[in-house]
């Protein structure tokens, strides 16, 4: 089967996704997403410039060899472009292969481990109050896994806080918001939010929260012991993760669990925080560490060391990597948790999808490939727009972490 043709497609229905679609001489396609949010261009130019040429021609069904082509023709390994760049034409192969087996992608993968994945929600609000109550609305919704974040007394704007409490984009198109940090206000203030949610909602419902680059490893270490009384899920990000032997740190002082993984892009980025069982969810997703064929290779790791999967799942992400996530949650051995922002009506027009949500778990879908397509003419109506990730900086405005 000869790969004819491959196209990169970028569209902003809201907010921007990248489209690698690639055509077979058997008439058979696959679509892979390749949005890095923020740098989406960066991927379109590394994919129309220097991939998408050498594919045409090659058999769509050698998926490991094209995927050893760019990871070691490229010379530079690695890093977010290249390697979101190459999960698109990764998901995009695997869903062609899928085609053409005709059957769903989790059969390819090795058929069902389970029948439905769990999920968890973005609970968030500008104060306590705010918080608890969009708690309590995802709950309504069924979710009973639910991520938890709130403004913090003192701090004007904070990570993961938006005007609507059940959806979440962190992208703007100005150029990008600065907003003001301070470690000691969060501190101080987060484990007072917890003990309220227990006290109201109990101890039937899994916690999570995302620290999001922002904690030395002793500070997190002492979020980590303060959180441990409220029974967390998980503790995401607590520490930016170049330094993987600084989690050692974090681990020695605490019982809460960890997460960590949504920016790597390769095993080699968190082969020593799994070998050294430095966490217990690793966060890495489809489309930004290299596509099915490498996530494969990170779960089979961290699965000789009791971690288990945690996908990234926000909104930046298509609805194309979701599909191809809840095949992939429906077949490993070691699932844990799969993060599921729910994508705008808009967006979804744009990607039709066969995934279903129902009661806080995802319901993979049966038709063949990995479900989910792209619209190209619905596409065509929403021209790419630039926006940007915010920034960090400290009160005393030195630049830190968003
Ligand atoms: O855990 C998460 O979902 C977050 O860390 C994301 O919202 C992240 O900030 C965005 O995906 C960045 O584009
Ligand atoms: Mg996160």
């Amino acid at each position: 089967m000869i790969i004819t043709s491959a196209r990169v497609i970028v569209t902003c229905p809201g907010r921007n996704f990248v489209t690698v679609k690639i055509e077979t001489d058997q008439g058979l396609y696959g679509v892979g997403d390749a949005t890095l949010n923020g740098r989406e261009l960066s991927v379109a130019s590394y994919l129309n410039d220097h991939m998408l040429p050498c594919l045409i021609g090659r058999d769509a069904s050698q998926i490991e060899d094209i995927w050893q082509y760019f990871y070691k023709g490229a010379y530079w390994r690695r890093g977010p472009v290249g390697m979101t760049a190459l999960a698109g034409i990764d998901m995009a192969l695997w869903d062609i292969k899928a085609k053409a087996a005709n059957m769903p992608l989790y059969q390819l993968l090795g058929g069902k481990s389970r029948n439905k994945v769990m999920v968890y929600g973005h609970a968030n609000g500008k104060g306590i109050d705010e918080t608890v109550d969009a708690v309590g609305q995802y709950i309504d919704l069924g979710y009973q896994a639910i991520r938890v974040q709130s403004g913090v007394p003192g701090l004007d704007s904070t990570y993961g806080i938006s005007k609507n409490t059940l959806f979440y984009e962190p992208a703007s198109t100005d150029l990008p918001k600065e907003d003001v940090w301070s470690s000691h206000k969060y501190m101080k203030f987060i484990p007072e939010l917890f003990a309220k949610i227990r006290d109201t909602y109990g101890y039937d419902y899994h916690l999570l929260h995302d620290a999001h680059h922002r904690l030395t490893p002793i500070e997190a270490a002492r979020v980590g012991k303060d959180l441990e009384p409220y029974r967390l899920f998980w503790l995401e990000d607590a520490v930016t993760a170049e330094l993987q032997e600084g989690f050692r740190l974090l681990r020695q002082h605490t019982t809460t669990p960890i997460a960590v993984g949504e920016v790597f892009n390769s095993i080699h980025d968190c082969q020593q925080l799994i070998t050294e069982q430095l966490i217990d969810y690793i966060r890495t997703t489809i489309v930004h560490a290299g596509g099915i064929t490498h996530l494969k290779q990170i779960a089979a790791l961290a699965n000789l060391y009791h971690v288990k999967t945690g996908f990234h799942g926000a909104t930046d992400l298509s609805p194309i990597t979701l599909g191809c996530a809840v095949h992939f949650d429906t077949w490993v051995p070691n699932f844990g948790i799969q993060e599921y922002m729910q994508h705008s009506d808009q967006t979804n027009e744009v990607f039709p999808h066969d995934y279903k949500f129902e009661a806080g778990h995802l319901i993979v879908g049966e038709k063949p490939g990995h479900g989910v397509d792209i619209d190209e003419n619905l596409a065509a109506k929403y021209p790419y727009k630039r926006a940007y990730l915010p920034v960090n900086r400290l009160e005393d405005g030195t630049m830190f972490n968003w």
